[in-house]
């Protein structure tokens, strides 16, 4: 199974991703790392991406997909996958689970304002929303609450007791 979690930037992906990837077993990448320096160097300064800038990351990522589509493995994926036309690019052929992190900007401006260390500019939270077109075949999950209970949260609406508690038999 391919799990996406998408949402806006600091809706969470990072942090939530490998803690999911963790209690699956399984491998986490994120989308933030495929994209081309010229797209970093974009977010960085304040400007949003456009169709064009995203269209070459988005083929890396599907590529990515199928790569572990072919190894038979779980795989879980960040990515903002903003668009409906984005995710269909990502799972032409519906072959993978999104999981989408909502949350409003009044939860999420703090949280990229305190975020450290990361290229984007939290200036773009605006456009992030304005971009967003909300899935209608996702996993919903609300991010107004800690990590770990969306992490719950995601594996209850996964069906997929984790490894651990496979192990308790619980
Ligand atoms: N559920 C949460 N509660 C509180 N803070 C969170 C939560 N999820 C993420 N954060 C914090 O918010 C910031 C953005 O999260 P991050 O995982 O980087 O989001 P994204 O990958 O979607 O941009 C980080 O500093 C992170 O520690
Ligand atoms: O399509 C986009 O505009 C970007 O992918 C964007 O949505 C993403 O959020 C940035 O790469 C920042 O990364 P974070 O989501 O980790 O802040």
């Amino acid at each position: 199974m391919i799990v996406v979690l998408m949402g806006v930037s600091g809706s969470g992906k990072t942090t939530v991703g490998m803690l999911l990837a963790a209690r699956l077993g399984c491998g986490f990448s994120d989308a933030d790392s495929f994209h081309p320096p010229e797209n970093v160097e974009k977010m960085h300064a304040g400007i949003a991406l456009n169709d064009d800038d995203r269209r070459p990351w988005l083929a890396a990522l599907r590529a990515a997909i199928e790569g572990w589509e072919q190894q038979g493995v779980d795989h879980v994926l960040a990515c903002s996958a903003l668009k409906q036309a984005y995710r269909e690019v990502l799972s032409p052929a519906g072959d993978v689970t999104f999981v989408y992190l909502r949350g409003s900007a009044d939860v999420i401006a703090p949280r990229l304002a305190a975020r450290t260390g990361h290229y984007m500019n939290p200036a773009l939270l605006d456009s992030q929303f304005a971009t967003l077109e909300e899935p209608r075949d996702a996993i919903v999950v609300d991010i107004d609450r800690t990590p770990d209970e969306i992490v719950d949260a995601i594996v209850a609406a996964l069906g997929r007791p984790s490894p651990q508690a496979s192990q308790a038999g619980t």
